[in-house]
């Protein structure tokens, strides 16, 4: 059994799924993120914001370990109080807790079955009949099921833009990542299918802590709990999206919003 202090410091992992220390990302010689300090919420949505070149995107792919033979980093990023840049992680099976999707779709050159089926294969799970439950049950969730249920075994490059976005998504969904870490996933998006990922973005948080970066800031206040403001790589507020929207703390916050909210 563990001892009080412990379960108390276990009880704090539990809320605090993902963290950064003085979090500092450099391309060669230059730094790029200036010591990042945040802690996201568990099964909350938060939004990235801020202007091109910011450091939202750096930042992102720092949490998923993703550029890092192309950056130097220093600070730590901590998952339920691990540090996710350890000796003892292996990055696969971190990205299956800390699942991501991008602007632009990655479907594999294969069926759209076998897009979801693939990675949940090399997790270990071959029963055909639990493949398709899982498959099914993701597609749902993503909002792609009844387009596509006739037509598994097609391949995915025949799905159009939006689709194949929700299959990625469905993808995402089937390893069930405790994150969900979204860089402009809905930017390339029809109307419809912004509305249906968004959709699932509100059903995920109940188990599921989402890190996105938008652009769209009436996307940004319509969906997220909280609110980051990124500029010129420095993490300036963050806060309830609603009071980060309402009454920002800081000037620099105020006047990027003013500017970007009217546009
Ligand atoms: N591969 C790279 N090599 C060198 N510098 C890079 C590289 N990728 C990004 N940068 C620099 O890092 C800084 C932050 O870029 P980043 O893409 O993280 O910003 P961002 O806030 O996501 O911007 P955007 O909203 O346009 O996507 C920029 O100055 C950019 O030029």
């Amino acid at each position: 059994m563990m001892g009080t202090a412990a379960t108390a410091k276990s009880r704090q992992f539990e809320e605090e799924v993902l963290l950064t220390k003085n979090l500092k990302v450099f391309y060669g010689q230059q730094e790029i993120l200036h010591g990042i300090n945040v802690n996201f919420r568990k099964n909350a949505v938060t939004s990235l914001i801020g202007p091109s070149g910011a450091g939202k995107t750096t930042f992102l792919n720092a949490l998923n370990r993703l550029d890092e033979r192309k950056t130097t980093i220093t600070g730590e990023i901590f998952y339920h109080g691990l540090d996710i840049n350890g000796p003892e992680i292996d990055v696969y099976k971190l990205r299956t807790h800390i699942g991501m999707l991008f602007q632009e779709a990655h479907v594999f050159e294969m069926s759209i079955y076998d897009n979801i089926a693939f990675p949940l294969k090399c997790h270990g799970i071959k029963d055909e009949s639990k493949l398709r439950q899982i498959i099914e049950k993701s597609l749902t969730k993503a909002g792609l099921w009844k387009k596509v249920k006739d037509k598994l075994k097609q391949s995915a490059r025949l799905l159009s833009k939006s689709q194949a976005q929700q299959l990625c998504l469905a993808r995402a969904l089937a390893l069930e990542p405790e994150v969900l870490l979204l860089d402009e996933a809905t930017s390339l998006l029809d109307p419809v299918a912004t509305n249906t990922v968004e959709n699932v973005l509100r059903t995920l948080k109940k188990k599921t802590t989402v890190i996105w970066i938008t652009h769209n800031l009436s996307q940004a206040a319509r969906i997220s709990d909280d609110t980051v403001f990124f500029d010129k790589g420095v993490l300036v507020e963050k806060g309830r999206t609603k009071e980060v929207f309402t009454y920002p703390k800081s000037v620099r916050t105020d006047n990027y919003l003013s500017h970007n909210l009217r546009r």
